[in-house]
């Protein structure tokens, strides 16, 4: 099976008819999930493709997303359809706020509350992303999502933290609507792409017409592999720190790191107040005044979140930590004999900003000598309690 992602309107559907028309001996299934009352894309699919001529089955999902409320409800219903109908191939078109993770975690390795177990049955193959290049950009400066109704202080996700999930989690990106931007302009966000997710295969498409080939039967899908496959993660592990390596469009990313606890004031002043060019941030962090809390970055475009993500192995009980040094002995190599893995480590991906500067402010932002003398851990900070939210609305 072959699972597409991608926001409202980068081209799901218009891809999935072009498959399905190219491919007339593909005996498929498809499976589209909407999240509107009135499965629009499904009708779509069936006018435009023929495929109940063809004696294929379309199963429509609405009112709820297959990453999240409809995960069980969709295994039943590709459980029903391997039961009642002889076909070779599936096709899963999500629904625009999909996160790609969950679905691939449901179909690689099941879905607990379901009576059907995918494993041995279905197999995933390859998982595509479709991204609008002609409001590419807009996705990630308009501001949109700091307005939008739809984001609350609660943290519900916001469009553009989709599209970042979409980016990262896949085998091939398909950068449709070409037809739309010049080539220049293609290039320059193929760049972003590729550092923001540098092992998925870029096609550039115009009205979805991608050769099947490219993403049906590839054998490409790995769950582990995908999951360690986004930028950020291979800047932590590589550890490019503080190194500009800015490509030939302006691209560049880096990892910013200190022993030290950063100023959360300052700090969150600095995170709403990134420069534009900074596309992606990712990342954990030490705020004083949060001694027992691991901090977190989140940055998709607009959006910003911060708040606390995990526990210091320095506050674990002695058996425990030695556990995990069992587990991951670069935590060992790192150990602070005062602050034990206290510290912080950020990784800002971005196109055209001034890294130098931006290093400084980081500096900035981190305790000074006498701060840290006075009393460290007795700041105040603008961050939630509980978990990550969206700093400009983390002070109501
Ligand atoms: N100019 C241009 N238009 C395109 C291209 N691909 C798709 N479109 C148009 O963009 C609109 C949205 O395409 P869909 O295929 O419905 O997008 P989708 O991702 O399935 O959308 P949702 O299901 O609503 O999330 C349609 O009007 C398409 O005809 C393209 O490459 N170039």
């Amino acid at each position: 099976m072959t699972v597409l992602s991608g926001s409202l309107g980068a081209g799901k559907t218009t891809t999935l008819n072009h498959i399905l028309e190219s491919e007339q001996e593909l005996n498929a299934a498809v499976l589209v999930n909407d999240m509107g009352e009135v499965n629009v894309d499904a009708d779509l699919v069936e006018r435009e493709s023929d495929l109940t001529q063809n004696d294929d089955e379309i199963i429509e999902m609405s009112n709820g997303c297959i990453c999240c409320r409809l995960r069980g409800d969709m295994l039943d219903e590709v459980g029903r359809l391997a039961d009642e109908r002889d076909f070779e191939y599936l096709l899963v078109e999500s629904s625009g706020i999909s996160e790609p993770i969950p679905v691939a975690q449901t179909f690689a390795r099941g879905f607990e509350d379901a009576d059907f177990d995918p494993t041995g049955v279905y197999e995933l193959d390859t998982m595509v992303s479709v991204v609008d290049a002609h409001s590419f950009w807009k996705a990630f400066d308009s501001g949109q999502a700091l307005t939008d109704d739809s984001v609350d202080p609660q943290g519900n996700r916001v469009p553009e933290e989709a599209l970042m999930d979409q980016i990262e989690f896949c085998d091939i990106l398909l950068l449709n609507k070409c037809d739309l931007v010049p080539d220049d302009e293609l290039d320059e966000i193929e760049a972003v792409l590729k550092t923001l997710q540098p092992r998925a295969k870029i096609i550039r498409t115009e009205h979805g017409a991608v050769a099947p080939e490219e993403i049906l039967n590839t054998g490409r899908f790995d769950f582990n592999r995908a999951s360690q496959s986004a930028g950020w993660k291979r800047e932590l592990q590589e550890g490019h720190h503080h190194e500009s390596a800015s490509d030939e469009h302006g691209v560049a990313s880096f990892v910013f790191d200190a022993d030290r606890p950063f100023h959360p004031e300052r700090l969150s002043e600095l995170f709403t107040g990134l420069p534009d060019g900074i596309i992606r941030a990712k990342g954990f962090f030490w705020s004083a005044g949060r001694e027992d809390v691991a901090m977190g970055l989140d940055k998709s475009g607009q959006s910003v979140r911060a708040g606390p993500k995990g526990t210091w192995v320095a506050t674990l009980p002695k058996a425990q930590q030695e556990r995990y040094f069992a587990a991951r002995p670069g935590i060992k190599e790192n150990w602070d004999e005062q602050w034990g893995d206290r510290g912080s480590e950020l990784v800002f991906i971005g196109r055209e900003f001034d890294q130098e500067s931006l290093v400084t402010d980081l500096e900035d932002c981190v305790l000074s000598d006498a701060e840290m003398d006075e009393n460290w851990n007795e700041y105040p900070d603008p961050f939630g309690r509980d978990e990550q939210r969206e700093l400009v609305l983390a002070d109501d």
